[in-house]
Order: structure tokens, then sequence, then C-alpha cells
């Protein structure tokens, strides 16, 4: 079982995005701890969000750290522009390119943590050689491209393989797709960390319900324990 502190990231693809910047100082007041930021390209996954102009011009709005999901292919060529647009966390798709480790070289060198996404079809052995290079493993529950899907019951199985292939080391292993208060429990207890929440926390965009929604998750996340 994981002892790394339990971490609530809010999914911005939910949030009213006419609205965006008020949106996100909406969750961080509501008890935050990232902003998971999905980005999309419609080639990589079948649903286009925004790029890092939009982003940049939302990080002023939050101190809180920027947990930037790239779903596109090739990426390369972008993580200088979302390092520069204000990530803290990149994290890429193991399926996204042929270099994987070249790219978790660049984002380091950017001075930024290193993220490592697999697809449900992917198996987490596929990351046994890059598990010294990166900083965040993230276990898809549900296939990247669309907000809102159920969470996929066999990642739970992944989620305690990858708390196995991590051991001690120093690594935030991230859930995303379909966490709610009800999952996040049995996510937790297989050793996930880091919950994102995108429909579960901004379903209806009434800020009045982002705190306790929040506080939901990280209960259920946290009685892991009792
Ligand atoms: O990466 C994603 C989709 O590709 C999103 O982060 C994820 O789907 C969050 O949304 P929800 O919590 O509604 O499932
Ligand atoms: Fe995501």
């Amino acid at each position: 079982m994981t002892t790394r502190p339990i971490r609530i990231a809010p999914s911005i693809l939910s949030a009213d995005f006419a609205r965006l910047g008020e949106e996100i100082a909406s969750i961080d007041a509501a008890g935050a701890d990232y902003i998971h930021v999905d980005v999309m390209d419609g080639h990589f996954v079948p649903n286009i969000s925004f790029g890092p102009l939009v982003m940049a011009s939302v990080r002023k709005r939050t101190a809180k750290p920027f947990d930037v999901h790239l779903m596109i292919a090739p990426v390369d060529p972008y993580v200088a522009a979302f390092a520069k647009a204000g990530a803290d966390i990149i994290t890429v798709h193991a399926e996204a390119g042929p270099h994987l480790h070249r790219t978790l070289q660049a984002i380091r060198a950017e001075g930024k943590k290193a993220g490592v996404a697999i697809n449900p079809a992917t198996p987490v052995s596929a990351l046994e050689n890059v598990i010294g290079d990166i900083d965040l493993l993230l276990i898809m529950s549900v296939n990247p491209g669309f907000g809102g899907q159920s969470f996929i019951p066999q990642s739970l199985a992944k989620i305690r393989q990858a708390a196995a292939l991590i051991g001690n080391r120093p690594i935030d292993l991230e859930v995303d797709g379909g966490i709610t208060s009800d999952n996040a429990r049995d996510v937790a207890a297989a050793g996930a960390n880091v919950f994102v929440a995108g429909s579960s926390v901004y379903r209806g965009n009434d800020a009045a319900t982002y705190g306790p929604r929040i506080s939901a998750i990280r209960n259920a996340a946290s009685s892991r324990l009792a």
C-alpha cells in the first residue's frame, strides 16, 4: 500500500470553457491539489480540446501545479511550448511515439516533471525500461478522448501492477477516467495517489458544488487506510 500523499486533480476538460479562467480559480479555492489539463489533437485521440496558447492564458488564474496530459502525436515538437506555457508536470503517452525515452529526457531538460500515460490496452510492463526516468505514472482507466466515461474495472489490476513496478521510488501513481467518490477508495487501495476527476467535480458547472465533491473523493481515497 502506498504512503504517497493523496492528491486530487480536477480535469478542466469538463469546465465551462466560456468561463475557463473562473472555473480554474474555483477549483483552486475548492481545494484542488493539481489542475489537470487535457490536451487533445484529433489525431492521437478522436477529439480536440486546446493548445498552449489557451493554457498560457489561464495559467495566471492559479498558483497550483498544472498537470498537463498530452494526448497528441507527435509530441516531441510541442514539449517546449507546453513547458513555456506553464506546465509543471508534462505527461505523454507511451503509445504516442517510437522514442519515449528521448521525449522524457526532453521534458526534464525543460526543468519539468516527466510523466508517462498508458492506455487501457497497453501493459504496465511497457514501462519497465523507463521507470527510472519518470516522476509520474498515469494509468488511463478509460480510453482517452472524452470526459464522462465509466471506469474500466480491469484498471484496478493495472494499478496494482504499476504500484509494484514503482516500489519505493518517489513517483506519483495517477489514475484518470471515471473517478468518483464511489470508486476512489478501491483505486487508492490498489496503490494510486493522484486522482483525476473531470465530470465528477465539474458536472453542472456550479462552483458551490466543487468543494464538497473534491472533499468526497479525497475522503473516500483516504479511507483506504481505515
Ligand atoms: O484524459 C481524459 C480523457 O481522455 C480526462 O482527464 C478524463 O476523462 C477525465 O474525465 P472524467 O473524470 O469525466 O472521466
Ligand atoms: Fe486526462
